[in-house]
């Protein structure tokens, strides 16, 4: 299967349509499906039922009151001035209007209060399930398909506040259909000709508006890509580890060039619609204006004919501006539903789709390793525009024998890792566990049998102690890794001694983002220091199955490399591993070395046997012995036994992360 298409498709098979929504990775939706408005609605209903209830009848008060108002004020007209009641008519029509004003200013605040309350909690389970539905993705495609990646932009952008903002804009259509049916019904009593005009300006107001927003959800969907390039300069040119390399070369200005024309293009784009914005919503105001006064002149003339009261004319000026706010506003509101819920689409997308990885209906729980992991013959690009990366790999790791992967940059070593962990499937051939293909255990099972060192570990923004506990989460909610057992991964890593000097112990806060006044609070780390917490972190699960060690100690000093290799050889003692390195003296002592080329293996055997064979493992580690030499007496590929000696094998090598031994 390739990494790149859905779950279950063939390679170069179109995606698939997901149940949830559009396919990930899709075209921008431009038709809002009204399965979106119900899962929107669904989703406001389970944040906060009561709060959505009393939304609903918040606004349907408000929908009433102003054409309640209305009606008060012509009614209070007449009574003043034909005089046809008591005084008690007109103080109860009074307070009447008094009651409508109070509602009509004091309700707003009230629902603007119930709807910050329901968008907080709609947005807190939104993004819980975006998330989640970002966990789902137990493989790597999908973070480097840049089509899914934008669609998780829009939607981490539109999925918090959609929900609420649609039942809001529902609700605001509901609320403005009952006042403009409302103050129809007052038009129609005084001019039924005017209240169709008024109604007939308004259907070319509401097409052309959802037309602007349908070019507007397409306008963002095209500008996606501009705007993550531009983040990610804006983040280039803060951050820390880039800031060395931007000064020494005069970078930034460069890079601030760059993230300046993605906003000027995206700018342009955004110009572009706001002016046929402007245009239409300018020629539809203008309309409504001219409607509005013909019917006011038209008033003022039938009631100095008698042909209608001057309440009827004070009625009739409330109805026009009345039916018209409500009209615009009810076209705002579908325009507004309408946008979010095409974004919101986009939420439907993430958090409906398919796991990226084929999961098997009954998945295996992986057994303890006994007889070890095999590759056959496997094939593998990361996608199909990619080159192959493995080309029919096959080797074995037998079961409690450390196996030492080696070969140049890009030959495919840290994919093999990557395959191992089942972050990617091979598109042909099988990885066997004890036996049983890895596809057919549960991912997340076999993972919890692997402890790894990765080439690009992470450092996380957090204390020493949760930085190794991480290594083991069991609990949901917590890191459940007790001080002993962490401090004891840190003694196996060589970090124990740095983090008990550190000023708060193991409960330091290994960085300075989260600054506070207390100058203790957090210290830096040196790239060494790091890397042994990235060790300690893999060597804190002890039951694991497999270690994996991708460049473990690149960053170390050689009197600390040595050290930790000698460390870890007692943690490995009898268990299965496999070990990277380009420091081919770190890895020489592994039960068998299988060496890579351009994704296929071009010899395997022990350091002896390689080394009589005279191929590509003697080439390199003849090229780095030589580096090392006290006396210049190895030649490269003459194979003499002054490249294994002490300093040319076991001595640690002091090249870069990376370094390719061919060009050592
Ligand atoms: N995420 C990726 N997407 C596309 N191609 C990739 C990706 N990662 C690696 N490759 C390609 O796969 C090939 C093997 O890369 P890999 O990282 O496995 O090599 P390596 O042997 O670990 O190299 P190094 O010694 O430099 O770490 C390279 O050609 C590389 O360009």
């Amino acid at each position: 299967m390739s990494p790149t298409t859905s779950a279950g498709a063939a390679p170069g098979a179109p995606p698939e349509q997901d149940a949830a929504g559009p396919t990930v990775g899709a075209d921008a939706p431009l038709k809002a499906r009204p399965a979106a408005l119900a899962r929107a609605l669904g989703l406001a209903w389970q944040a906060g039922r009561r709060h959505v209830v009393a939304y609903a009848a918040l606004t349907l008060v408000e929908a009433v009151v102003p054409v309640a108002a209305a009606w008060l004020t012509k009614s209070a007209l007449d009574l003043v001035i034909h005089r046809t009641e008591g005084a008690t008519a007109l103080v109860v029509v009074g307070a009447a209007l008094a009651a409508a004003g109070v509602a009509a200013i004091a309700l707003p605040h009230v629902s603007r209060y119930v709807r910050q309350e329901l968008e907080r909690r709609t947005g807190r389970l939104a993004q819980d399930r975006l998330f989640a539905g970002v966990e789902r993705c137990t493989g790597l495609a999908r973070f480097e398909d840049p089509a899914f990646l934008d669609r998780l932009s829009l939607a981490h952008g539109s999925g918090g506040a959609t929900p609420s903002a649609v039942v809001a804009g529902t609700l605001a259509i509901c609320q403005g259909f009952v006042t403009v049916l409302g103050f129809l019904g007052a038009l129609l009593v005084v001019s039924p000709l005017l209240a169709g005009a008024v109604m007939v300006a308004a259907l070319p107001a509401l097409a052309a508006e959802l037309r602007l927003s349908r070019q507007r959800a397409s306008m963002m969907w095209r500008i996606g890509p501009m705007e993550r390039r531009e983040m990610f300069y804006r983040q280039l040119l803060t951050s820390v580890r880039a800031a060395k390399e931007l000064r020494l070369f005069g970078a930034g200005r460069y890079f601030r060039s760059r993230m300046n024309a993605e906003r000027v293009a995206a700018d342009a784009e955004r110009l572009h619609l706001d002016r046929r914005e402007l245009g239409v919503e300018g020629g539809l105001g203008l309309l409504s204006g001219v409607i509005a006064g013909a019917g006011l002149v038209w008033a003022l003339l039938a009631a100095r004919d008698g042909l209608i009261t001057a309440g009827d004319v004070a009625l009739l000026a409330s109805s026009i501006v009345g039916v018209q706010a409500a009209l615009a506003t009810l076209v705002d509101e579908v325009t507004m539903a309408h946008q979010q819920l095409l974004n919101f689409d986009h939420f439907l997308a993430v958090t409906g789709a398919e796991p990226d990885l084929r999961l098997p209906v009954r998945p295996v729980v992986p057994p303890a390793l006994r007889r070890g992991i095999e590759f056959r013959d496997v094939w593998f690009r990361y996608s199909p525009e990619h080159p192959w990366s493995l080309r029919g790999v096959s080797f074995t790791i037998p079961y409690g024998s450390a196996v030492g992967l080696v070969g140049k940059n890009g030959a495919g070593k840290s994919t093999i890792v990557k395959l191992l962990c089942r972050f990617y499937d091979p598109e042909r051939g099988t990885i066997l566990w004890d036996g049983v293909d890895l596809r057919d255990l549960d991912p997340a099972e076999l993972r919890g049998r692997i402890g790894a060192v990765f080439q690009d570990y992470m450092e996380y923004d957090l204390t020493a102690a949760e930085n190794i506990a991480i290594g083991d989460v069991a609990g949901r909610d917590r890191l459940t890794a007790s001080p002993a057992r962490i401090e004891d991964a840190a003694r196996r890593a060589g970090v124990h001694d740095a983090v008990s000097a550190l000023p708060r112990g193991y409960g330091t806060l290994l960085t300075r983002m989260f600054f506070g006044p207390d100058p203790e609070a957090g210290v830096v780390l040196s790239g060494g220091q790091w890397q042994r917490l990235a060790l300690a972190r893999a060597v804190l699960g002890d039951g694991r199955d497999l270690l994996i060690l991708d460049e473990p100690s690149s960053g170390l000093d050689a009197e600390a490399e040595a050290e930790i290799h000698n460390r870890l050889r007692e943690h490995r003692a009898g268990r299965t591993s496999l070990l990277i390195s380009h420091r081919l003296g770190a890895v020489r002592e592994a039960d068998a070395l299988v060496v890579l080329d351009g994704g296929r293996v071009a010899e395997q055997g022990t350091h002896e046997e390689l080394i009589a064979g005279g191929g590509l493992y003697r080439r390199l580690f003849g090229l780095q012995a030589q580096g090392y030499q006290l006396t210049d007496t190895w030649s490269p590929g003459d194979g003499s036994p002054a490249g294994d000696s002490a300093d040319g094998g076991a001595s640690p090598a002091r090249a870069r992360s990376g370094a390719d031994p061919g060009s050592a």
